[in-house]
């Protein structure tokens, strides 16, 4: 074990802990803040998941998802659940399990429609933030507003980068070749062109630590994430 990883080991347990990821789709938030969670045995939100569960939901039932008012409605009255184990990816919508459902591109193209309507942005923020309070406050979250919106009060705060080519080409791998270029783009650059409408995830906020992982293997940017807590939640 390397010698990040083992002086995170000894973080005292009991003592609040929450890390804050932010980044870009494809940075590598997900994978990495999961396996920081591990080494810090802490748990695990992925906020991203939560929009992607209502933008499941809304396409479920019906709900356009160009009506506000509509998909704000929807996400307060969703029955959704998150497991926040780092070893056990599980999330439901009304008692279905959605966990592999929401990885599918048909969703990566609709979710937007859901992270861009403020209603349902406010009740999402409000779900994370209990969850949070709930985990005793020993958690690494991470989406595009965690270190700014959800919890920027969290020990440590990161900005994860990566260059647009390194995040093509990680989604690409990461989706077994199935997509070409220009869908990869849509699901990508044009996904986080629209997002950012309403959040700014590429630039650091005051106080935010950035790991740019554009030249750096996996476990090169979870040691690299361990350190910026290491220094910040010291
Ligand atoms: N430093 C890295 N080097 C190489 N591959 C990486 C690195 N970090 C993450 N990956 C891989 O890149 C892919 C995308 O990572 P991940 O899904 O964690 O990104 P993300 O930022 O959560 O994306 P999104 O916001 O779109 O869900 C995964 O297959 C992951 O294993
Ligand atoms: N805190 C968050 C988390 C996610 N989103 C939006 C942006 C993405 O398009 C979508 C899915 O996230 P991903 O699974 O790709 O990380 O949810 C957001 O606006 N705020």
């Amino acid at each position: 074990m390397s010698s990040a990883a083992t002086d995170m080991r000894h973080y005292r347990l009991g003592k609040p802990l929450v890390v804050a990821i932010d980044g870009p789709s494809g940075s590598g938030k997900s994978s990495v803040s999961r396996e920081t969670a591990r080494r810090l045995h802490a748990a695990y939100l992925d906020t991203g998941a939560m929009y992607r569960a209502v933008t499941w939901h809304c396409l479920d039932t019906g709900v356009d998802l160009q009506e506000a008012a509509s998909v704000e409605k929807a996400s307060r009255e969703v029955d959704l659940k998150i497991s926040t184990d780092p070893d056990h990816e599980l999330v439901s919508v009304d008692g279905t399990d959605v966990t592999l459902a929401i990885r599918e591109p048909s969703i990566s193209s609709a979710v937007s429609a859901v992270a861009t309507t403020l209603g349902a942005r406010a009740e999402l923020i409000r779900r994370q933030q209990q969850i949070i309070a709930d985990s005793g406050r020993r958690i690494v979250a991470e989406g595009r507003d965690i270190t700014t919106v959800v919890a920027p009060d969290a020990e440590a705060r990161i900005l994860l980068t990566a260059s647009e080519e390194a995040r093509l080409r990680r989604r690409g791998i990461q989706l077994g070749g199935t997509q070409g270029d220009a869908q990869l783009q849509e699901q990508v650059l044009t996904r986080d062109a629209k997002d950012s409408t309403v959040v700014n995830f590429h630039e650091a906020a005051d106080g935010v630590f950035t790991v740019d992982s554009s030249d750096l293997d996996f476990e090169e940017t979870v040691e690299a994430v361990l350190a910026a807590v290491r220094s910040a939640a010291h």
